[in-house]
């Protein structure tokens, strides 16, 4: 018996214990296999012959690549032959459903070849890119500021994958910047991070891993992460988002400015959908990426409304960068079609997505994948005095929840003694990883960045509150002495979970990636984003 919607089915012993046979599977040039496969199960796929590549990474040939709760595709311009195989189907259920294989090839839930794909746009918008590449270098014009635009599923992290990965594969270094808090990019969701690329991508894992959470078989990436726990750019007017967009620009805009490489490589920034759709707020906050990341090209998939939109507004515009009118620098706007293998994720598959994300930080992937590049992880327990611990919580609303948290005007950027809060040292963004010794001046250009500006951050103060159990706390480089300013500022170490709370004790009891003390720091705690994720420690 099927469960409707969750394209899931009940164990039977008969299904569970018949693998389905090899399949081989032969691409014409120009063509792409498009494969879904459920969390839960795992396929193995084979190059056996000619070229091919998963969202621009080259796939090696003859190398098994496993892959579980993936929907991607793999495209050939020469040609290839796969075979796909079925992997292990665990055993270990997720939101109480006994996941099991599906019918396609390899027990793919969905799988196809299609012959009309958008690659051949994508490849030339990329060598667009590298003709600006070209002109910045030794010119001291600053490479091209990518931005993706469009609604949800239109394939803009995909584009993102595309763009990087040719880019790294000519020798590029390109700076990749993800605003959107509802999919971590080598970190967890409820983060916005920046990270410098400049090897390649891991197939089976998309952007791959960063040592945040562990080893890697592929070089590690090393990124600049600040939380955002909340599930929409929009939450408090944009008043939380804004200041931290801010923040990563300028440790951007730091990094080109020391990097070469960097600088004439130039950014990629994938943004989330729902500033795409055109609700209140989204035109400001497109704004407030295209200034402070000073933007010189727009790319626009899936809708023709926004495209006319961003030509009216920017096309051929001045870019917000200091030195446009010295080389005349002018933004683009660009429209790309949207690919048909574009799949839309429900909310139950995405929920999935991000539990996975969260447990793999703590346990590596091969709590999932059986892929012998899966990383394991022994993280630790320990128990934590609550009173000793400087936690802070975002008191605004989100557009779902309107459960609004007591307002106390006197934690929000302000002293003990009531006064406003002065810049200091540690209120300088932080340097992208990689980088030492770098020195940029405080962002100025948002009047929400201001350091003075109020922050809606309040000390959560001892009892510790239940609500705690099951959610994440991100530790902040501020001091447990930090201002809300510097805090909501402060770049993010890592995380930890909450696995339980004793009020009457006084103590929490936290699960770490890594052993050893936890640092005395302090932490923001994702009360409302990401969603709490239950029994990870049993
Ligand atoms: N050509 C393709 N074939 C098969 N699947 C694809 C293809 N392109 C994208 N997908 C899949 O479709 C889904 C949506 O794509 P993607 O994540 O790139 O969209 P997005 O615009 O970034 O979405 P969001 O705004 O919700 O983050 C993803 O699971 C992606 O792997």
């Amino acid at each position: 018996m099927s469960l409707p919607g969750l394209e899931l089915a009940q164990p039977s012993e008969e299904r569970q214990h018949s693998a389905a046979p090899p399949s081989q599977i032969t691409l014409k040039p120009g063509s792409e296999w498009r494969f879904e496969v459920a969390f839960g199960h795992s396929i193995k796929v084979r190059l056996l012959t000619g070229t091919a590549e998963l969202f621009g990474t080259e796939l090696a040939e003859l190398q098994t690549y496993t892959f579980c709760g993936t929907k991607a595709a793999i495209y050939t311009w020469h040609g290839c032959e796969l075979e796909v195989s079925a992997g292990e189907t665990n055993t270990a259920t997720l939101d109480g459903v006994t996941p099991t294989a599906g019918h396609g090839a390899g027990g793919c839930q969905s799988e196809y070849v299609a012959e009309e794909t958008p690659m051949v746009e994508y490849a030339n918008a990329h060598f667009a890119l590298e003709t600006i590449r070209q002109e910045a270098h030794g010119s001291g014009k600053d490479g091209p500021r990518v931005l993706l635009l469009g609604p949800e599923d239109a394939g803009k992290t995909s584009l993102a994958k595309i763009l990087t990965a040719y880019a790294t594969k000519s020798g590029r270094q390109p700076i990749v910047v993800n605003l959107d808090p509802t999919e971590g990019m080598l970190s967890v969701p409820g983060t916005i991070t920046a990270t410098a690329f400049r090897t390649m991508l891991n197939i089976e894992e998309g952007w791959g891993s960063s040592p945040m959470s562990g080893p890697s078989p592929v070089p590690v990436k090393l990124p600049l992460v600040y939380g955002y726990p909340h599930p929409s750019p929009l939450d408090a007017n944009g008043s939380v988002y804004r200041p931290l967009v801010s923040r990563l620009a300028v440790s951007v805009t730091g990094r080109m400015a020391e990097d070469e490489d960097s600088r004439e490589t130039g950014i990629i920034v994938d943004t989330p959908g729902i500033l795409s759709s055109g609700k209140p707020g989204t035109t400001e906050l497109i704004n407030h990426i295209v200034t402070e990341f000073a933007i010189t090209t727009i790319i626009v998939l899936g809708s023709e409304r926004l495209y006319s939109n961003m030509v009216k507004q920017y096309d051929n515009k001045p870019s917000a960068s200091a030195s446009a009118d010295v080389f005349d620098e002018r933004v683009s706007v660009l429209k790309l079609s949207k690919s048909g293998g574009c799949v839309d994720r429900d909310p139950s598959y995405l929920k999935t997505a991000r539990e996975y994300q969260i447990k793999s930080y703590f346990f590596g992937t091969s709590i999932y994948s059986p892929s012998p590049f899966a990383v394991t992880l022994s993280p630790h327990t320990s128990q934590l005095d609550f009173a000793g611990l400087s936690v802070y919580n975002y008191t605004v609303t989100s557009e779902e929840d309107e459960d609004e948290d007591e307002y106390d005007p006197s934690q929000l950027g302000m002293d003990s003694f009531g006064e406003e809060t002065k810049p200091t040292e540690s209120d300088r963004p932080a340097p992208l990883p990689g980088i030492v010794g770098l020195s940029v001046n405080p962002p100025t250009s948002s009047a929400d960045n201001t350091p003075f500006s109020n922050v809606p951050l309040k000390k959560v103060l001892p009892p510790a509150p239940t609500a705690l159990t099951n959610t994440l706390l991100a530790i902040t480089h501020a001091p447990t002495t930090a201002t809300p300013a510097q805090v909501r500022d402060a770049s993010v170490i890592g995380f930890l979970y909450v696995a339980s709370v004793e009020p009457e004790k006084g103590k929490i009891h936290v699960l770490a990636p890594v052993g050893g003390r936890v640092p005395q720091r302090a932490m923001i705690w994702a009360k409302r984003w990401p969603d709490e994720v239950i029994g990870l420690v049993n």
